[in-house]
């Protein structure tokens, strides 16, 4: 009997995962460390019986009718499902896997990084101290505001944003309030309270989104939510880009109706360096390293694989992270 097919989409996946999957299967894998372009992936999917792949490939119905009738399951190397067509793999009885839980650390590490970074300039002030602009210690000079006393909203409180406010705890943040549909048990690790999110745009000193892209929520900060902020708001995306009116958030930023925003995510990704964004100085960016940790990263692959080969063998109730559509 032939051996099972499963395509990979990416060139550098973590061999911790990859090795699960080589003895049983056969792998068929783009090798690039770049995307897949659409026309491979077209090409490539062909008669799989699985998909290992990345945020940054878009699963709809045109990759399913062209993989066909054998694939039984996409598991993706990712937290973040927005990617991936669920009702179309749910029609067809795919099982999906994701990561979940293994880069909830690694994202809140990198939230309150970003957060101080954007808050305390320490990446204009590195690069001030390169261009050889510190000329003395100076009392105003690279000044922002400080976490202590402060009061932070935190919108989405999933296992990330409840990370992010357990992080937060010690450094004497005076409030935390945070909004999602229902009130979390989770919450009283931090004194969380839940609010409108309305309350949390208003009262809050630094705004950390978290929540999950989906149709409800792409675009829910737009102009009106960035008018309702504090001028001296500092506003912190670690979710997805879309989750945002950008255009809306380049004009709260160039007109100082905020005070600052750090992004790990925005539209498009990558964003071409001519983008407004990277000309605003009150605006800190990074490419998507939110779950980048070596550990997390060897533990998503692990994970991605797992889901694949527990349906491959015919146990898909052993898979480690099924998402349940
Ligand atoms: O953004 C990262 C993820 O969805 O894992």
């Amino acid at each position: 009997m032939s051996r099972q097919k499963v395509l990979v989409t990416r060139g550098d996946i973590p061999e911790s995962g990859l090795s699960i999957l080589k003895n049983k299967y056969d792998l068929i894998c783009w090798n690039k460390t770049t995307p897949i372009p659409r026309t491979e992936f077209l090409s490539m999917v062909k008669d799989v019986d699985g998909i290992f792949c990345l945020l940054t490939d878009k699963i709809d119905e045109e990759i399913l009718s062209t993989a066909g009738s054998k694939l039984k399951v996409v598991s993706t190397m990712s937290v973040g499902l927005d990617h991936l067509n669920l009702n179309a793999l749910k029609t067809r009885g795919i099982h999906v896997g994701y990561t979940p839980g293994v880069l909830t650390d690694a994202t809140a590490e990198l939230t309150i990084g970003l957060l101080l970074a954007t808050s305390r300039k320490i990446i204009a002030a590195e690069h001030a101290l390169r261009n050889g602009e510190w000329t003395s210690w100076s009392p105003n000079w690279m000044c922002g505001p400080g976490l202590a006393n402060s009061t932070v909203g935190i919108v989405g409180l999933g296992r990330i944003g409840a990370r992010v406010g357990e992080y937060l705890k010690p450094f004497g943040v005076n409030k935390i309030l945070y909004s999602s549909r229902t009130e979390k048990t989770d919450a009283k690790k931090f004194n969380g309270q839940h609010v409108s999110l309305n309350t949390l745009l208003t009262e809050s000193d630094f705004i950390i989104v978290t929540i999950a892209l989906t149709p409800e929520t792409r675009e829910m900060f737009g102009k009106s939510s960035f008018d309702m902020m504090k001028s001296t708001a500092i506003f912190i995306n670690i979710s997805r880009g879309e989750i945002v009116d950008q255009p809306a958030l380049i004009d709260a930023l160039k007109n100082n109706k905020i005070r600052g925003a750090g992004l790990d995510v925005m539209t498009p990704e990558p964003i071409p360096l001519d983008h407004e964004l990277l000309k605003l100085d009150n605006c800190v960016l990074l490419p998507h390293i939110g779950s980048a940790a070596i550990e997390a990263r060897r533990e998503m692959s692990v994970i991605t694989a797992k889901n694949i080969s527990a349906v491959l063998d015919g146990h898909p109730e052993n898979m480690p992270s099924p998402v349940n559509i």
